[in-house]
């Protein structure tokens, strides 16, 4: 990693682990044109390092994003083990698998089966259903469980040229189509809550970081507010795009809850900024996922697609 920032003649420092740490030690790095935190998450299994210029925006963060999780933070009401597990012994290899025979044959070769990544509206038809904690397969080794192993592989958050603000990149290697990247995690909080949260961060003149997730359930809409603000994981510095690399999907594991987990859509090569459709792929016009609400003064949307809808998605219930 190194070398690799050497050859961009960038000035690096090797600094804590630690997320909160971190910011007390930016001081003494105040000289450096761009500096390096190497892992600002709290024990991905991957490293998420974070490249800055001046230290002032690292404090600038610190006043909003207090803590790193690597999953969504759920209402303790919320059941931990709801859904049924299998009884499979060879690690979930056959068409025989209970949760792989009533839910869906979702993963190949540790990735998402492309045919799923085909259509651009796919949020309100498809949940995918990873083994969950009653489920008598070895964790380690099933392939049927993915996304819960947090984030797939090490990414790196800094300061995109769109104006957009923070972006995400993989900075080591290439994406493969279908691999998993992220979740998008953060607190799940309900409605009223996640109304009053964007009112305020409206009137403070501040981004807007919950993702509402809508689910169309026969005549029933379930709704899922997740709010990475101030607790949440890499995806809440993930940018909008009306041409993305990266799709969303809901998963369910142990809980009712879905988790917004994010999938290549296509290659992605090394440095290329990352980004999902906010609105999940749907038109505006739809009852969809993030709907547009004529009354409220939208942001531009600075993506720079040649697809792109001139102003960020937004939900109109909010
Ligand atoms: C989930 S955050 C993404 C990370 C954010 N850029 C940051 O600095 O923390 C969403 C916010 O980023 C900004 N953003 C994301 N995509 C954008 C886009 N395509 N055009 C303009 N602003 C964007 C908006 O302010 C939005 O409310």
């Amino acid at each position: 990693m190194c070398k690799f920032f050497i050859g961009f003649s960038y000035f690096i420092y090797h600094v804590s682990r630690f997320f909160l740490h971190f910011f007390s030690m930016t001081e003494s790095i105040k000289e450096s044109r761009k500096s390096v935190i190497e892992d600002i998450s709290d024990g991905e299994r991957f490293s998420i390092s974070l490249i800055y210029d001046e230290v002032k925006e690292l404090e600038e963060l610190r006043n909003i994003f207090y803590k790193y999780v690597k999953n969504c933070v759920l209402p303790s009401t919320a059941s931990s083990s709801y859904y049924d597990g299998c009884d499979c012994e060879d690690d979930c290899g056959s068409e025989d698998c209970g949760c792989k025979s009533t839910h869906g044959f979702f993963y190949v070769s540790r990735g998402l089966n492309t045919i799923f990544l085909q259509s651009t509206s796919i949020l309100p038809n498809i949940s995918i259903y990873e083994c969950n904690s009653n489920c008598s397969c070895s964790p380690s080794i099933c392939p049927n469980r993915l996304t819960q192993h947090g984030v797939s592989l090490p990414l790196q958050v800094f300061k995109s040229d769109s104006g957009c603000g923070w972006g995400v990149r993989s900075h080591m290697r290439k994406i493969r189509k279908g691999e998993f990247v992220c979740e998008y995690a953060g607190e799940i909080i309900k409605t009223d809550e996640a109304r009053r949260r964007w009112i305020t961060a409206k009137e403070k003149n501040e981004d807007n970081y919950i993702l509402c997730l809508k689910e169309h359930v026969q005549d029933r809409v379930l709704r899922t507010n997740i709010d990475p603000t101030h607790i949440g994981n890499v995806g809440r510095f993930i940018n909008h795009s009306c041409d993305p690399n990266l799709q969303i999907f809901l998963t369910r594991i142990n809980s009712l809850i879905p988790t917004a987990a994010l999938f290549a859509k296509r290659d992605i090569e090394i440095n290329e900024e990352l980004s999902f459709d906010y609105a999940g792929g749907m038109n505006d016009n739809n009852d969809n996922m993030q709907e547009i609400n004529t009354n409220v003064e939208r942001k531009k949307c600075l993506c720079g697609s040649q697809y792109c809808k001139k102003y960020l998605p937004f939900d109109q219930s909010l």
